[in-house]
């Protein structure tokens, strides 16, 4: 589904993609879910905005479905988005945002029942400004999971999230990837990856360090767990990158 090749991206000084390869590709019948992990800064949110077309890169190729995408827009019509922050005009209500985004993108949407999923029944009517951090974050999450798209990108999708969200989060999450999406998400909590992907990309020195499964991963540093995996291959590459 995803095909990367050779992708560099430097901004100003700072090379952050130095050549960067990686497929993903989606089995239709069952789809998957990746994770895109990474020490911060490490590029996993500039990869996630190059495939989306929102940092061109110096040089590469992106091919999503073996169609290039660089210069075009029409594709981003198929992929459904979740920013790592969300800028929210502070002066709309919810319901005039969810609106607004449904006139932008014209696809049949099933924010209704998100809407009682996350309980945002109550807030349609207040001002984006005037939301706590969680409920801007459902708000977010509502906007992403409304639309029906192939491929579904998420930056980091627990921030703020009470227990009761990030259950419902995981369930369409996992409702997604059961009718055949492609999911690739980005998370610092390394209990919600080892829950929910099934394949973990590992960013380094701008480039993809580790591809593989879970048990892959952890057989590889001989680790018990993921989190003591990364923490093992951060240890060892340490020297060779500071
Ligand atoms: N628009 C930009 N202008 C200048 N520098 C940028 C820009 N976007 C990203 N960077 C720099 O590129 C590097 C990679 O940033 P990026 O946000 O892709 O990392 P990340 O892996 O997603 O980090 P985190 O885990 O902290 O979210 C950082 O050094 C960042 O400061």
């Amino acid at each position: 589904m995803i095909k990367i090749k050779n992708l560099h991206k430097k901004f100003g000084k700072v090379e952050v993609l130095k050549g960067l390869d990686l497929s993903i590709h989606s089995n239709t019948s069952s789809g998957g879910i990746v994770a895109v992990l990474g020490p911060n800064g490490s590029g996993k949110t500039t990869l996630i905005k190059s495939i989306l077309g929102m940092v061109i890169p110096d040089k590469g190729e992106i091919k999503l479905q073996d169609k290039n995408i660089l210069k075009k827009h029409q594709y981003r019509n198929n992929i459904n988005y979740l920013p790592q922050i969300a800028n929210f005009p502070s002066n709309l209500s919810v319901k005039e945002l969810i609106k607004m985004v449904k006139d932008l993108r014209p696809k049949p949407t099933t924010d209704n029942n998100l809407i009682d999923l996350f309980g945002l029944l109550p807030f349609l009517d207040k001002k984006l400004g005037n939301l706590s951090g969680g409920t801007k974050q459902k708000v977010n999450i509502l906007l992403t999971f409304m639309f029906d798209s192939e491929l579904i990108i998420l930056d980091e999708p627990t921030t703020g999230l009470d227990p009761i969200s990030l259950l419902n989060l995981k369930k369409i999450i996992l409702e997604e990837k059961q009718k055949g999406k492609t999911i690739l998400i980005t998370s610092h909590i390394m209990s919600f990856v080892e829950e929910m992907a099934d394949e973990i990309v590992f960013l380094l020195d701008g480039k993809i360090y580790f591809k593989g499964t879970l048990v892959e991963i952890k057989q590889s540093t001989n680790q018990k767990d993921l989190e003591h995996a990364i923490a093992a291959i951060l240890t060892t590459t340490n020297s060779k990158f500071n």
